[in-house]
């Protein structure tokens, strides 16, 4: 199988670079269906139209939910108003939308993430949900985004738990990538990992455990520091590039079980998908000195790091062993491992980590 790493064509990221927002979409087209989060229009609406200014400038309140409702009826704005380049501004739902939408227009397409809660910025992927919100399918992608850029002006303004929720989810990435590696699993665009993808994974890893509680305090205070551009790096980058390029294996797996229970749904993905990756640390029988490092900075930043954390108050050893088994079903990321994994092994790490989270 041949090596494949796949990146959004070109990142751009800074304190202020909203104002910049015109020259960088120039080569993508001039007349601009933007789809924004309607907290962020609230917010940010006079920055959205200055970085837009020299456009031809159709500005739409996104409505909330990536479904194919929705992106139909974008979809069919774009046609009527002879659209030539779509722009996402908001979380990880209208970042969706926003590429499903350019996709089905054949538009190039820009994302302007404001928070950085997931790493959905980057990815060639979209994740479509049903009016209601209930997950459905993930819509792949022929190409990553055209443009992505990061205000980090604006991702500091935002909740504090958005930019450690991300920290969460890149949490992940290296210790996924690195059970690819093992097993020559394949990555998202269907090859195996480049030297490259397992690195830009490493130094993710480093970076959270370097910058990420100097990163949370600034996102506290509501100021940009390097620290924080260095975790929104972090987040949005090396953990897009990681997760897609590098490969899924247990952590994302077990997050999966883990929505088998309606208590962790009022948690995050990253929220749910650190406490995973702690489990799977324990199922690789990794160094104990290495998983305390990780358990003390989950409880640093506020990642969760037992049930309770996960909003699992009564401990029910049937329940965690329907999150263990939902986490192995066919198909899923956890058999990228590199030893065979089963239900039973997965319930005894779930519970394990709850002791050591305590
Ligand atoms: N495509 C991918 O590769 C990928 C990867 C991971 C997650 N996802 C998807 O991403 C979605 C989750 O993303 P999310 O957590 O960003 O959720 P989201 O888009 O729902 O945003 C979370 C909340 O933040 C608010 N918000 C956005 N910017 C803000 C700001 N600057 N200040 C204050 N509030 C702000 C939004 O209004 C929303 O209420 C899910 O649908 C998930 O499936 C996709
Ligand atoms: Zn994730």
């Amino acid at each position: 199988m041949a090596k494949i790493l796949i990146s959004p064509g070109k990142y751009v990221q800074g304190k202020g670079v909203l104002k910049e927002l015109n020259e960088h979409v120039d080569p993508l087209g001039n007349k601009v269906l933007a789809i924004c989060d309607s907290v962020v229009l609230d917010l940010f609406e006079e920055e959205v139209k200055e970085g837009l200014a020299n456009k031809e400038l159709l500005l739409e309140n996104f409505n909330g939910e990536c479904s194919k409702q929705e992106i139909e009826r974008l979809k069919e704005l774009a046609q009527s108003e002879e659209i030539e380049v779509i722009i996402g501004i908001g979380g990880g739902k209208t970042l969706d939308t926003a590429k499903a939408v350019a996709y089905y227009s054949q538009l190039p397409v820009g994302i302007v993430p404001t928070i950085a809660a997931t790493d959905a910025p980057c990815s060639a992927l979209a994740v479509i949900y049903s009016e209601e919100g209930v997950f459905e399918e993930y819509l792949f992608l022929p190409t990553n985004p055209d443009l992505v850029l990061v205000d980090t002006e604006i991702v500091a303004q935002a909740p504090a738990r958005f930019l450690v929720s991300g920290m969460g989810d890149a949490l992940a990435t290296y210790f996924e990538a690195d059970a690819c590696a093992l097993t020559k699993a394949s990555n998202m665009p269907g090859g195996t990992q480049t030297l490259t993808a397992l690195n830009l994974a490493e130094l993710c890893y480093n970076t959270l455990m370097k910058y990420g509680v100097a990163a949370k305090k600034a996102v506290e205070a509501g100021v940009v520091t390097e620290a924080l551009e260095k975790i929104v790096e972090a987040n949005t980058l090396l953990s897009g590039l990681g997760f897609e390029s590098g490969g899924l294996a247990a952590a994302h797996a077990i997050h999966n079980g883990f929505t088998v229970l309606e208590e962790t749904h009022a948690k995050t993905h990253g929220e749910k998908v650190a406490y995973s990756t702690l489990v799977q640390l324990v199922l690789e029988d990794r160094d104990p000195e290495l998983i305390q490092d990780v358990i003390r900075f989950c409880q640093k930043v506020g990642l969760p790091t037992t049930l309770s954390d996960l909003g699992i108050e009564e401990l029910d050893e049937g329940e965690i062993l329907k999150v263990a088994e939902a986490s192995c079903a066919e198909g899923e990321t956890i058999h990228n491992m590199p030893f065979k994994v089963e239900a039973e092994m997965v319930k005894d790490a779930i519970l394990a980590v709850d002791r050591l989270g305590r």
